[in-house]
């Protein structure tokens, strides 16, 4: 069968690949992608390099999605630019993230779209899946009802489903979910990576990841915590203005311009009581 030469602009999620290792997943994860209206492939370091005769023989003639494939050096990269992200995993992860069924998570996929948002799904290697920091690039999880005892899908069939999921919920006589206003939909990645480097380089700087070896579960923590808060970008603004502030502001270890020292006097109102001792809250 001939691909249809009307298809669709990507308005669906993407459907992101993490160093996917065989030609023919990557050919069934498009032929599944175009069955049910999606047509965003991304792939991140796919491990036989790309373009692939393999995967284009698999698509099964769903050569536009093979086509359009973009290939990513890094998983930050391929997510840049999109609003919200969901990890498909079948291992229970130790974070704080959401875990979703795919019949919900199609819901909320679409209820995104409907609302103007840049969405994506990631999926993992076939021998390992995700790491728990790559997970940690994504806002919730997505884990489908399986038998405990034999849980992992091939790549394929898991984007299959989800596909099916996404699909099925434009079919549904849905009541329109508008999540905010488009001034607060959630920022990109790339917004939101910006925020986490400055973040942890003002952290850093006081000396918070200690001890040293703590530092990335420090790190994945706080990212979860910022991630799951789903911040637009005026949130981010008022988050960096807070931050800057105390880093101009902090007596202890001053850094940038304007730091107070020990002088009360530059100090904002309730630490300059603080300072001086005739804070109430404090007798
Ligand atoms: C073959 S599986 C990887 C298997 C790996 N042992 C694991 O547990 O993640 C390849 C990918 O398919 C998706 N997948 C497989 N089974 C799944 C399930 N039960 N729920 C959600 N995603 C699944 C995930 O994206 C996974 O990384």
């Amino acid at each position: 069968m001939q691909a249809s030469n009307d298809i669709l602009p990507a308005t669906g999620p993407a459907i992101i690949l993490v160093e996917p290792q065989l030609g023919e997943n990557i050919g069934m994860v498009a032929r599944a992608m175009a069955n049910f209206g999606l047509s965003e492939l991304r792939l991140v370091t796919p491990r036989d390099g790309w373009p692939s005769e393999k995967a284009r023989a698999a698509a099964s003639r769903a050569d536009h999605v093979i086509d359009a494939a973009r290939v990513y050096d890094d998983l930050a990269s391929a997510v840049a630019d999109l609003n919200f992200v969901f990890a498909t995993t079948a291992r229970a992860r130790d974070n704080f993230k959401p875990v979703r069924g795919p019949v919900e998570a199609g819901r909320a996929l679409r209820a995104r779209q409907r609302s103007g948002q840049r969405t994506g799904i990631l999926f993992g290697r076939e021998r390992f899946g995700l790491y728990n920091d790559e997970v940690g690039l994504a806002d919730e999880i997505v884990t489908f009802p399986v038998d405990p005892a034999f849980s992992s899908l091939n790549i394929a069939q898991a984007a299959l489903l989800m596909s099916y999921e996404w699909m099925k919920s434009g079919l549904e006589d849905e009541t329109k979910t508008n999540f905010s206003s488009p001034d607060m939909m959630p920022a990109t990645k790339e917004q939101l990576h910006g925020l986490f480097a400055y973040l942890e380089g003002a952290l850093e700087a006081r000396g918070y990841f200690r001890p040293a070896p703590k530092k990335p579960k420090m790190v994945d923590n706080l990212r979860a915590v910022l991630t799951r808060a789903g911040l637009a970008e005026p949130e981010l603004k008022v988050l960096r203005g807070i931050i800057s502030s105390l880093d101009r502001f902090s007596p202890a270890m001053p850094r940038g311009d304007g730091s107070p020292g020990d002088d009360p006097r530059r100090l904002p109102a309730a630490a300059a009581r603080a300072a001086k001792g005739t804070d109430k809250d404090q007798a």
